[in-house]
């Protein structure tokens, strides 16, 4: 018998479960959350972790919560990758849930925002190796969590970027700084402040994904290609270059905190910034764009 952790919702309480799996079932062993679906397969110990919040991924609190648990024990799994994608093909995720920002409640938005920041992190600087395949459309929230893993596929005909600005919102500094550690200062000083959404195509000639794929099945091959092209190299060397390399960016990160729920506290919360959000959920709904 194989041990298995179920985790499910009961009266809007958490519950973790124990699951014993058969034997024959251990190719692949699954422990999956409400909102993301996680698959280890035994043979490889590579996990895939899958997007799945209908209808488009929204990052609210419960996701984000999840995500970083699930991240967490695959870390104590100690698999040799990890794989982010989505149950659906054609969006990755569509970003935060901007039923999260449409508050000015300051309690709430510095948790989620908090929330948010970590899971980033927790996935930023993670010792294992992160491979997103974004099989679809990855705007906002979704473009920062990949720039997060340490290489990215994508499919054709989607797009990916900060449309922040677009929106009337500011992205924060932090996904600036990442956007411009891939594509350089000068080309992430203009996708920010046109908030521009990027072809595969033009991120991929940008450096903002690394390779591009035909669909989602050729995406997780191609992942797993990668993940194994890890395998002579010794793992405690790669886990310190890898902490090494992202040292920088990390340590202003987390110097900044306080400035950075501060900030977005004081925008998102402000009945200037409700009235935009207000507006282009109305757009999204009657799709006017
Ligand atoms: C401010 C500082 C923080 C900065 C950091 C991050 C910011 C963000 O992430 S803000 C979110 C930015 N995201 C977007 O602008 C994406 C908006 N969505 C889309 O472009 C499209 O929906 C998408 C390409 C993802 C999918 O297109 P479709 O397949 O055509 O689906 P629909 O557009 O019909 O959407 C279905 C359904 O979902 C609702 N929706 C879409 N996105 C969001 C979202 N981010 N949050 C909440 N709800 C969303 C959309 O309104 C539709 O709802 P219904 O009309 O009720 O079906």
């Amino acid at each position: 018998m194989f041990k298995g952790i179920c985790r499910e919702t009961h009266n809007g309480n958490m519950v973790t479960k124990i699951l014993k799996i058969p034997k024959f079932f251990t190719c692949i062993r699954n422990f999956s959350s409400e909102n993301v679906l996680v698959e280890v397969n035994n043979k490889t110990n590579t996990a895939i972790l899958r997007l799945s919040r209908p209808p488009v991924n929204g990052l609210n609190l419960e996701v984000l919560n999840e995500f970083e648990s699930l991240l967490s024990q695959l870390e104590q799994q100690k698999v040799n990758g990890v794989i982010i994608t989505s149950n659906k093909e054609g969006i990755l995720t569509g970003g935060i849930d901007i039923a999260e920002l449409q508050t000015i409640d300051q309690r709430r938005l510095k948790k989620y925002w908090t929330t948010f920041r970590d899971t980033f992190l927790k996935l930023y600087n993670t010792p294992l190796l992160t491979v997103a395949v974004i099989n679809g459309h990855s705007p906002a929230g979704g473009c920062l969590f990949s720039t997060a893993c340490d290489y990215r596929v994508m499919t054709r005909n989607y797009n990916i970027g900060g449309n922040e600005t677009q929106l009337g919102l500011v992205a924060p500094i932090w996904f600036m700084d990442r956007v411009a550690d891939l594509i350089g200062h000068r080309q992430a000083e203009l996708a920010f402040t046109q908030g521009k959404l990027f072809s595969t195509d033009e991120a991929h000639k940008l450096g903002l994904i690394d390779e591009i794929v035909e669909n989602t099945a050729e995406g997780l091959s191609k992942a797993q290609i990668i993940i194994n092209s890890f395998a002579n190299v010794p793992k405690k060397a790669r886990e310190i270059s890898k902490r090494f390399t992202r040292q920088q960016f990390l340590d202003k990160m987390i110097r900044d905190t306080d400035d950075d729920i501060r900030h977005f506290v004081n925008h998102i919360g402000s009945n200037e910034t409700q009235k935009i959000i207000e507006q282009y959920m109305q757009k999204l709904k009657s799709k006017r764009f």
